[in-house]
């Protein structure tokens, strides 16, 4: 298998200030006294709020601050709901809140979900090629692209025929084989990455600590804190969208098993 194409070097920070993002969850029409009380009740109990027009929203990133340098491994924690992937979105350029919150330096790359920018009409080769045009890639740089993902990804004949076609675990070794094949600057990864068989996930980890190793920034989430305290050097612990704490990721760790166990 080939090294993954590195990117150019720059000096990679992601630095957050005072962002807050809000979604809307359902729209209310009319109510009656009793429905109003009701609500009125039940967003006092969950953190959420209704604007003027009567939308329910919720607080998925309160208040937050955060800068991150070149270097560090930084793992988000914190319970179902807690903001955890919409900060990964936020970092992405997925969510897009106002400029002036959100300054990204450096190229970035999301393992966020397993078939982000995959055409399930196209072949896995035509899909891989197509990940090179949009990288910028000349000839020869997408034919190192190829052979590459296609000696992870192992699908055989499978590999030209239309991605819609695959199993679960075949769009598994495709998509993270060609999401894993350039070094970014900065590297966001939700949980899934994990996913699989085990003799999957042993090709992924060697593929990732070498993707990771070569990468100036991690920032990734998983409820499996044994993965975490493995990869990360820091960790920032989130509750209702906003970071209860933030530091080096043994002391936080710490903390954050004693609190689930107390
Ligand atoms: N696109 C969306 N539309 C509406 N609400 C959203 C959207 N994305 C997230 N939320 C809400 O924002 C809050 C934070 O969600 P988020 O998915 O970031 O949490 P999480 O910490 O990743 O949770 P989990 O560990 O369960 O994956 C939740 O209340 C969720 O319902």
């Amino acid at each position: 298998m080939s090294a993954p194409c590195p990117a150019p070097q720059i000096q990679a920070a992601i630095t957050i200030q005072t962002l807050n993002l809000r979604f809307p969850i359902f729209q209310s029409g009319g109510r009656s006294l009793k429905k109003m009380l009701f609500h009125w009740g039940r967003s006092r109990l969950s953190g959420t709020a209704q604007s003027q027009t009567g939308t329910t929203m919720v607080d998925a990133l309160h208040d937050l601050n955060l800068h991150i340098t070149a270097g560090e491994r930084v793992g988000l924690v914190g319970h179902n709901g807690a903001g955890k992937s919409t900060l990964l979105r936020v970092m992405a350029g997925i969510y897009l809140p106002d400029s002036p919150h959100v300054t990204i330096q450096g190229h970035v790359a999301a393992l966020l979900s397993l078939n982000a920018g995959m055409q399930p009409s196209l072949t896995g080769r035509d899909n891989i090629t197509l990940f090179g045009h949009q990288q910028g890639f000349d000839k020869r740089r997408i034919r190192q692209l190829e052979d590459d993902v296609e000696a992870f990804a192992g699908l055989g004949s499978f590999m030209d025929l239309p991605v819609r076609l695959y199993s679960s675990g075949m769009s598994i070794r495709l998509g993270f084989g060609l999401a894993t094949a350039v070094t970014p600057d900065i590297l966001l990864m939700d949980e899934w990455f994990m996913a699989g068989d085990a003799h999957f996930q042993a090709m992924a980890e060697q593929r990732l600590t070498r993707l990771v190793n070569a990468t100036q920034i991690v920032v990734m989430t998983s409820h499996a804190l044994d993965v975490l305290e493995k990869w990360c050097t820091r960790i920032l612990w989130l509750e209702a969208g906003r970071i209860v704490r933030d530091g080096p990721a043994p002391a936080v760790l710490a903390a954050y098993r004693a609190a689930a166990e107390g």
